[in-house]
């Protein structure tokens, strides 16, 4: 780990299912990450928060391939990714899912179908079972079942959040990622958002990543959190922990007039 972020006491000798050491990423002559380390635990849900621009999306795309990075390493479930061949990589990206901000479903293709993609492209099912899966998965969520046949533009923004999160558990994933996975939703609507994820993570065991700016969900969600400024997580630990650092950032972000009225809320 860097000087700036030490892992606490109470993670070492956790299992890291994603592991990101000394990673660079420029655009052009923009540093964004520099030389920044990170740990995911298994089982835990670990939100992602920093000052805005700062690299957050940037971190999530680099761990899932999609941006590249200049130097260092990203391992999941201790694989090196710059080490695996195309057929081990497309095997263990099965093994996470990925709900992006905007939820990202095929506007010309039904929710049931939606569901369905990751499936056809990676197995070879009956119908039968891919709808079986499609409305259990419809069910996780807590959507309704006339919500399979239905298209994108038919549904609110936390129904399509739902669906997109559906796909998402399509295959089974052990690590979920999620990119403001309450942002443009209605108070009350991110709080269920937020139990759904915690209920989640409880009965499947899964692992969650979660880049957000939602302050409720740090206080009730989140196992862990990490801090991203200058390019490198300043502070990693609970909600206790921000709250005592003293970096600038992280002191008006946990101590401004809306955190406030969110601990007031926590107790
Ligand atoms: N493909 C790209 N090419 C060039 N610059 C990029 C690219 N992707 C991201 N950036 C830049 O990297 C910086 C970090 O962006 P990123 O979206 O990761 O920030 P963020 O922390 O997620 O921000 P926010 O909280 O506002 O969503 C920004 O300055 C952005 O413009």
């Amino acid at each position: 780990m860097n000087a700036s972020a030490p892992v606490p006491a109470q993670t070492t000798g956790r299992e890291a299912v994603i592991r990101v050491r000394d990673i660079v990423v420029k655009f052009g002559e923009r540093t964004v990450l520099n030389h920044l380390d990170l740990d995911v635990f298994r089982g835990e849900i670990l939100g992602f928060v920093g000052t805005s621009g700062g690299g957050k999306s940037v971190l999530t795309r680099t761990i899932l391939g999609l941006v590249p990075k200049t130097s260092g390493t990203v391992e999941v479930f201790g694989e090196n990714l710059d080490d695996l061949s195309e057929r081990e990589r497309s095997a263990l990206e099965r093994r996470w899912g990925v709900l992006f901000q905007q939820g990202a479903l095929f506007s010309s293709l039904t929710v049931k179908q939606n569901i369905q993609f990751p499936l056809r492209e990676n197995l070879k099912l009956s119908q039968r079972l891919l709808d079986e899966i499609a409305f259990t998965k419809i069910e996780m969520v807590g959507l309704k079942p006339d919500v399979a046949e239905k298209l994108p533009s038919e549904l609110s923004g936390g129904m399509i959040k739902r669906a997109a999160l559906a796909r998402s558990l399509a295959l089974d994933p052990e690590i979920l990622f999620l990119d403001e996975p309450t942002s443009g939703l209605d108070p009350i609507g991110a709080g269920d958002f937020d139990e759904l994820i915690k209920t989640l993570q409880q009965t499947l065991g899964l692992t969650v990543f979660m880049v957000t700016h939602d302050l409720d969900s740090l206080h009730t969600v989140c196992d862990r959190i990490a801090a991203l400024a200058d390019g490198k997580v300043i502070a990693q630990g609970t909600i206790e922990t921000m709250m005592a650092a003293t970096h600038p950032w992280l002191r008006a972000y946990f101590h401004g007039t809306r955190a406030r009225a969110v601990q007031a809320a926590h107790g």
